[in-house]
């Protein structure tokens, strides 16, 4: 209903388009649910944002159209949370997506039952209103499954290198849904089995009605410069030479402000200021962070890091001239062939925030160049 008073209201006093028209009388007929496949219809109608995001609102809370939509669906595949991955005939790596029809045919030749893809949960939809979901097949033989879908299933943290930032995003993003639901299984209040909506945007606990929804830990993450150089850290887990920007979770009852200044005394023992927000992303691990990306500055006269080493094993400032070498040349196989210095990936925000910096700097010194 939402969909048509706004749509009405927005084009109130201007003629309609015909196809503004029809996919109004869509999208009514669909809001009163008197047309029961109009959603494919009307997926198809459409291609705008809005439209998109109506239609992804409804499949998340109709369980009927979420079935309908399945049917004619693309479902990435994960063994053990690994992402199903193929090389394109230019032998470039993406992410494998399956018509629904394929899969089932897939699922009978390697002992899956075909009805086994309604476990699938609701990931979004393409441009052209395709909706996507993920599925995890850890309990059908690895190798088999790899042949007959002509891929590799490959741990997330290393597709993050083969694969571009929106196809990151996406794999990402299938990866943190099936964790979610494959650990909240039950109630907390109770210790009863949860069940979940057709989707898969929430589970419900039917003994005490408590509804859970997938959740995302807060977590700061900044990069401080001096005015010249930036402050980088590893920490014993990272792969060998790896260094990124200092980030900590948020506390419960912090802001993001108190967080970032916490963090950075915590973990290197200075005072920040000029906080700058750049960005937000979700990152799936360790079970489903929401990064918010900041640059801060310190005291150019009070830089000496004193490293907390029990969360960090290094600390160091970085200067423009190391920091662009390492942007410009990425690691291929950062854990076979680690460089002595490199920075997460250009998925990650601390790989946007450093970059940011470095074009800052840039900037900086070619207008001091020109004064
Ligand atoms: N996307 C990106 O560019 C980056 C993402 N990250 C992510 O940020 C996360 C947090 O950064 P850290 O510096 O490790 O955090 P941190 O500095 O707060 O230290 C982690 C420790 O905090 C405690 N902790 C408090 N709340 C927690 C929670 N909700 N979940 C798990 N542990 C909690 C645990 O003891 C844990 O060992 C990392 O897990 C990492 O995956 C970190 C850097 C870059
Ligand atoms: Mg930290």
């Amino acid at each position: 209903m939402l969909f048509v008073t706004q749509s009405f209201e927005s084009n109130c006093g201007r003629l309609l388009h015909p196809r503004q028209f029809i996919v109004g009388i869509l999208a009514m007929l669909q809001s009163f649910k008197l047309f029961n496949n109009c959603n494919l219809v009307f997926s198809r109608s459409c291609s705008g944002y809005v439209s998109r995001t109506r239609y992804l609102m409804r499949l998340k809370e109709d369980d009927e159209a979420c079935r309908e939509a399945l049917k004619f669906a693309n479902v990435l595949l994960y063994h053990k949370l690994a992402p199903l991955l193929q090389k394109t005939r230019s032998g470039v790596c993406k992410v494998a997506s399956f018509k629904t029809a394929d899969l089932k045919q897939i699922l009978e030749k390697v002992g899956k039952d075909k009805h086994f893809i309604n476990e699938s949960f609701l990931l979004g939809c393409t441009d052209k209103s395709e909706p996507q979901f993920s599925l995890e097949v850890g309990e059908v033989e690895r190798s088999a499954l790899e042949q007959e879908c002509r891929g590799t299933f490959v741990d997330l943290r290393k597709a993050f290198f083969m694969i571009t930032p929106s196809e990151s995003a996406l794999a990402a993003k299938g990866q943190a849904l099936l964790r979610w639901h494959q650990t909240n299984g039950f109630c907390s209040a109770t210790g009863q089995p949860t069940t979940r909506n057709q989707s898969g945007s929430f589970r419900v606990c039917q003994s005490s009605g408590i509804t859970y929804y997938p959740k995302m830990s807060p977590v700061v993450i900044v990069l401080v410069s001096d005015g010249s150089r930036c402050l980088l850290a590893r920490q014993a887990m990272f792969p060998p030479g790896m260094y990124s920007a200092l980030s900590g979770f948020c506390d419960m009852g912090e802001s993001v402000e108190e967080a970032l200044h916490r963090e950075v005394a915590e973990e290197v023992g200075l005072e920040v200021e000029n906080l700058q927000y750049s960005g937000s992303q979700h990152w799936p691990f360790p079970q489903s962070s929401f990064m918010l990306a900041c640059h801060a500055t310190v005291n150019p006269n009070k830089t000496q890091v004193n490293i907390d080493k029990a969360e960090l094993e290094d600390a160091r400032w970085f200067t423009l001239e190391e920091i662009t070498t390492a942007l410009q040349n990425p690691p291929r196989n950062p854990r076979e062939q680690p460089p002595v210095f490199w920075v997460p990936p250009s998925y990650a925000i601390a790989n946007q925030l450093i970059r940011e910096w470095a074009n800052q700097q840039q900037l900086l010194r070619s207008t001091h160049r020109l004064k």
